[in-house]
């Protein structure tokens, strides 16, 4: 069995098949880390849920900023915006299924073996791994639970902007969230910058990219979300996965067991 950690894949199917052909991929052999953002944006959303969703428990997954916007429109009454490519899977007729599917899947994964974590936009550098990992159950269980309406309809927002232990409610399961599938830019105190998207060079006065503060353990943490890095963090700790495949980069499959790295231009 080999384990592979994939990119963000933002609806390019063919690009997902393609790669995970040239990796000779099997889904009853070997499985598939996905660091979220599986869909919008791409062409082909509604066939890449599926397939995702069909691969069972070969598919190891986490939710990114896009996968939680899709699951606002759906549960939150939101509406999509222009840019969305999401209107194929609203009006599938499994879409329900498809949203159940989302719905269970984590914010963060750690696989304590391979001292490794996974999630969309990463891990802050004021979160210890079991910290992280609590604060992650505890947002996937509003997800999955009676809140669930609730916290899509207010999810949206930048507020607010720090994590203190005494939040409670929306503002603590916004933070969490923004944290795990919005963070680029960060304070020493764990302060969120969420205007800047360009490359690490451009970090705004007082903040800095998320991975170059010091973590208190040596997990790896296996992330995507920010494009415009190109895959460069600098340090083999952090390990970007979105290549902007979306953006005309290209998808990035990493075999998890030998390092090695496989990049499919789009
Ligand atoms: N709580 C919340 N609050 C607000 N929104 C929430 C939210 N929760 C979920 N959302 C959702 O988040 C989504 C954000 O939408 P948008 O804000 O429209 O974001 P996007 O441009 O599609 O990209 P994204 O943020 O995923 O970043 P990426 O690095 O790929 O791309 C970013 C940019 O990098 C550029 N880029 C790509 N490759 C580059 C490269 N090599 N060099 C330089 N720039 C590059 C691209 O052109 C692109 O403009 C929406 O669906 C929104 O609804």
């Amino acid at each position: 069995m080999t384990d592979y950690a994939i990119g963000d894949i933002q609806g390019c199917y063919d690009r997902l098949r393609e790669v995970l052909h040239r990796v000779a991929f099997s889904p009853s052999r070997d499985r598939l880390w996905v660091a979220g953002d599986l869909i919008n944006r791409g062409p082909s959303s509604l066939e890449t849920l599926r397939y995702l969703s069909g691969l069972g428990s070969s598919a190891v997954v986490v939710l990114g900023n896009h996968d939680l916007h899709l699951l606002a429109v759906a549960l939150g009454g939101h509406q999509p915006r222009k840019k969305d490519t999401l209107s194929e899977i609203l009006d599938a007729p499994d879409h329900n299924q498809l949203i159940d599917w989302l719905r269970q899947q984590n914010l963060c994964v750690h696989d304590s073996d391979r001292n490794l974590v996974m999630a969309h936009a990463g891990v802050p550098h004021i979160w210890g791994i079991e910290q992280a990992v609590a604060c992650a159950r505890e947002v996937e269980a509003v997800i999955r639970g009676e809140h669930a309406e609730e916290y899509f309809t207010q999810m949206y927002g930048n507020e607010p902007p720090c994590w203190d232990d005494s939040l409670s409610g929306m503002d603590r399961w916004r933070i969490i969230t923004n944290y795990f599938t919005r963070m680029r830019f960060i304070a020493e105190n764990g302060t969120l910058e969420l205007a800047t998207k360009e490359a690490a060079a451009h970090a705004p006065g007082g903040f800095a990219p998320w991975f170059e503060f010091p973590r208190r353990d040596d997990t790896r943490v296996i992330f995507g979300h920010w494009a415009a890095l190109e895959g460069q963090t600098g340090d083999d700790q952090f390990i970007g996965l979105d290549t902007g495949c979306v953006w005309g980069g290209a998808l990035t499959i990493m075999n998890l067991d030998t390092g090695e790295k496989i990049h499919c231009d789009c």
